[in-house]
């Protein structure tokens, strides 16, 4: 994982229309941001108003139709696809609510799945080891999806996106399959992950009692960032609740 001084992760005036028939939906318009190498940033907002649009962007899972997504300082807008491929499997971990494992492979072939897939196909035991113990599943490593709870397939779902040592992981509502004590425990690992490694996390979540672990939360309405705020001055789930419903009524008042 890179820790020089670049900012992992930067977008400047990220416009994204998708094309519905005669009906044109702006789910992003003239975004700006930047993601410091570490943070813990969680993206919230209403239904529909453009945070998975966001996080695919930053993935390179789509493209924008104006601005630039700079990662690690390289801008991917300008990528070709096969170049933005092999350039998000280095750098990027995508983990998603509905886990995404392949049923038919067990949890350490779904975990090291992304090495093959890069073409790193030296010895990947340690790597392994180390992370289905710092995931507490390395007793259910031989076992396929179907045979683990949620919150372990979230874990194995984890592991595969760290597999490959990213500096960033994006991660689409990971715990709104999960119940909330299981939901938790995936929080403090996220957490974790960017305390004691230093990677840098973006986590989508509709959940306040998600968004009080990270360190910032943005938010988004109708495709505008409407507000971005640090969570240290909020003592719990509950007040940071009560701050980001008032900035959602503010913007509706000012419209
Ligand atoms: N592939 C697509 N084709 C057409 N419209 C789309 C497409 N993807 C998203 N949209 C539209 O873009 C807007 C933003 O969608 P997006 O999924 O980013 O919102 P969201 O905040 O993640 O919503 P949710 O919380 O419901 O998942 C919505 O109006 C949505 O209907």
């Amino acid at each position: 994982m890179d820790t020089d001084g670049v900012i992992p992760l930067s977008a400047r005036n990220l416009t994204k229309l998708f094309h519905q028939g005669d009906h044109v939906v702006e789910a992003l318009k003239n975004v700006s941001l930047e993601i410091q190498r570490g943070s813990f940033v969680a993206v919230m907002g209403p239904s529909g108003s453009g945070k998975s649009t966001l996080m695919h962007l930053m993935a390179g899972l789509t493209r924008c139709d104006e601005g630039e997504i700079l990662v690690d300082g390289q801008d991917i807008s300008q990528m070709n696809d096969g170049r933005l491929t092999h350039f998000r499997r280095e750098k990027i971990g995508l983990v998603f609510q509905s886990f995404n494992l392949i049923p038919t492979l067990t949890a350490e072939d779904n975990i090291t799945l992304p090495l093959f897939a890069s073409g790193r196909t030296g010895d990947v035991k340690e790597s392994l080891d180390k992370l289905l113990d710092r995931l507490g599943i390395a007793a259910r490593r031989k076992h396929r999806p179907d045979a683990l709870s949620g919150g372990e397939q979230q874990r194995v779902a984890i592991a595969r996106a760290l597999i490959t040592d990213p500096a960033i992981v994006l991660a689409d509502e990971p715990t709104g399959s999960l119940d909330t004590t299981t939901g938790k425990g995936i929080c403090q690992i996220l957490s974790e992950l960017c305390t004691e490694q230093q990677r840098t996390i973006v986590v989508v979540t509709h959940e306040p009692a998600v968004a009080i672990w990270a360190k910032r939360v943005i938010v988004l309405k109708d495709g505008h960032m409407i507000d971005d705020f640090e969570t240290a001055q909020f003592p719990d789930a509950l007040s940071l609740a009560t701050h980001y419903q008032n900035a959602l009524d503010a913007s509706e008042a000012a419209v």
